[in-house]
């Protein structure tokens, strides 16, 4: 009788394969634990970002009152800090939180929306980077414009460049931050300075729902409360399962606002078998 001949795996198939794995111990751990993640974000995003972070098994808490911050930072698993309609009075209150959460080994994540905006939203996005993030998440014109410091380069909140063009600029900017960078888009990428990903997840009718770069900034919270020493691990793996539920609720849905709702329902629902077969990040050169 013939010999059933098994092809070995490359390692690269290996390691491909190992992050379906590595995303739904993540997502598990995050359904298990529970987390405490505390977010300052804007009015708009409030609450796709709350209900994305329930749908992952998050606990999530809105909470932004300069009064109440010495009180409750310390208790949470995460932060996620996004400046998207930023106002003075509400800075004080990020950096205080920042603050705190850097001092407290608590991981925090950065959404610089905008950031090229206004003079005012850049340089409060560079005192918050300098409170030193664990993770910067923004579209590809935010990570440009923070990188290089610069005002007046985009049009606003949408990105008007690709990810895949501005690898290089992300690699420097986490060297310099010391956090790690992600840059969201039709491929997200995920640099610590030295190792860079790309995850191929997600539908392009995710940009048609306002503030979806925001929530998945918050299940990178999520998830860095789940694995807080391997930030880089637990940044693609949350925009992975956040692409998957996408590409899923893709299936039911009849344009962005049912999109919206299937995608939260997907992640609520994702499998074992889902997380397995959907996971696709790749290493990039
Ligand atoms: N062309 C695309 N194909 C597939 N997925 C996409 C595409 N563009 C964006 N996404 C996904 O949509 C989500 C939001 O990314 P996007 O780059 O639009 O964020 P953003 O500009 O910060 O959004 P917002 O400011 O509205 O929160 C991410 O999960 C990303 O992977
Ligand atoms: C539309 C909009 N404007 C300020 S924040 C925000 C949500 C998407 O970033
Ligand atoms: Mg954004």
């Amino acid at each position: 009788m013939e010999e059933k001949q098994t092809i070995p795996k490359t390692q690269k198939q290996e390691e491909e394969e190992n992050w379906g794995s590595k995303a739904w111990k993540l997502l598990t751990k995050v359904r298990e634990k529970a987390p405490l993640i505390q977010c300052i974000t804007n009015y708009v995003s409030m609450d796709i970002m709350a209900n994305t972070l329930l749908a992952s098994g998050a606990s999530p808490a809105m909470l932004h009152s300069i009064n109440e911050i010495s009180d409750f930072t310390p208790h949470v698993h995460a932060l996620c800090i996004n400046i998207g309609t930023l106002s003075p009075d509400w800075l004080p209150s990020m950096k205080s939180s920042a603050t705190l959460a850097t001092q407290l080994n608590i991981p925090w994540v950065l959404d610089p929306v905008a950031v090229s905006a206004s003079d005012f939203r850049l340089k409060a996005c560079l005192q918050l980077v300098g409170l030193k993030p664990v993770v910067i998440r923004g579209n590809a014109s935010e990570i440009l414009a923070l990188s290089t410091a610069s005002v007046g380069s985009d049009k606003g909140v949408d990105s008007s460049q690709k990810s895949t063009d501005v690898v290089e600029v992300a690699k420097s900017l986490a060297q310099a931050s010391g956090a790690v960078v992600a840059v969201s888009g039709a491929v997200d990428i995920i640099t610590d300075g030295k190792r860079v990903v790309g995850v191929h997840n997600g539908v392009p009718m995710m940009q048609r729902i306002t503030a979806t770069g925001c929530a998945v900034t918050a299940l990178i919270a999520a998830f860095l409360a789940a694995d807080p020493l391997r930030p880089f691990e637990a940044t693609a793996s949350a925009l992975s399962i956040f692409g998957v539920a996408g590409e899923i609720g893709m299936d039911l849905a009849k344009g962005p606002a049912s999109l919206r709702m299937h995608l939260i329902d997907s992640l609520h629902g994702l499998d074992q078998k889902s997380v397995f077969s959907g996971v696709n990040i790749t290493s990039m050169p």
